[in-house]
């Protein structure tokens, strides 16, 4: 099966846990574009979506589904989207498409985290993908200083085929931050989260996935933490 197949698969059996009537969270991606599109033909079922990202909004929009302003909410019930690393207690890093910030503040107001992620994603420990941390533009060179002093090799994410810092939805800038093995997540997410000028890092531990739906050769693993 191609990866691409791995991320379909998931991506349809995430439709067993939408729940009919709500308001359904939904994040970003290539992973989570399957899963927009699986939504597509079930959107008589839902209310709506809220969306983690310009792009997933378009998408959504895209196939006729309402998307709600997180500000209309009050509650929603699940929140389905991928990631970039997963361990086998649900710690997740995410942000590789630079959403994390809209990602995390939607996760933190569903009652679950439903992971989709071809089986690639599963580690034993995170830092393998470089962990993005969201700032905000003045404070980036600062920020990058002290993510230095963490260990790993911090960078400054660019436009592709330029040199200029990538601006994302919220108008901030992200810091890739390689070379760091992540032996306590949660530990790190606070240390980093307590730096001035950072808005969100891309370490989904603290709250992390309630349940991951796994795309392997051999079919949809289901994980639960
Ligand atoms: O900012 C992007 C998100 O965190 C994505 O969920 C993550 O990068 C995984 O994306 P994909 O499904 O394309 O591998």
């Amino acid at each position: 099966m191609t990866q691409d197949e791995l991320k379909q698969a998931v991506a349809r059996a995430a439709i067993d846990y939408v729940v009919d009537g709500e308001i359904i969270g939904v994040g970003t991606g290539s992973t989570a574009n399957f899963f927009i599109d699986e939504l597509g033909l079930i959107k008589h079922r839902i209310q709506g979506a809220v969306a983690s990202s310009e792009a997933t909004a378009a998408r959504l929009a895209g196939h006729g589904i309402p998307v709600f302003d997180l500000n209309e909410v009050e509650r929603i019930a699940v929140y389905i989207d991928g990631a970039d690393e997963i361990t086998h207690a649900g710690a997740m890093i995410k942000g590789g498409g630079a959403a994390l910030t809209r990602e995390k503040i939607v996760a933190s107001v569903s009652g679950q985290f439903v992971c989709i992620a071809d089986g690639s994603k599963l580690v034993d420990t995170l830092g393998k993908f470089a962990l993005p941390v969201e700032v905000l533009p003045m404070a980036r060179n600062a920020v990058l200083r002290q993510l230095a002093a963490l260990g790993g090799q911090p960078k400054v994410r660019t436009k592709p085929g330029s040199d200029e810092a990538f601006v994302t939805d919220n108008g901030g800038n992200i810091i890739d931050v390689a070379g760091l093995a992540i032996a306590d997540p949660v530990a790190l997410e606070t240390q980093i989260n307590q730096i001035v000028g950072v808005v969100a890092v891309g370490l989904f531990a603290a709250r992390g996935a309630n349940v991951c739906l796994l795309g392997t050769a051999d079919g949809v693993r289901t994980l639960k933490f």
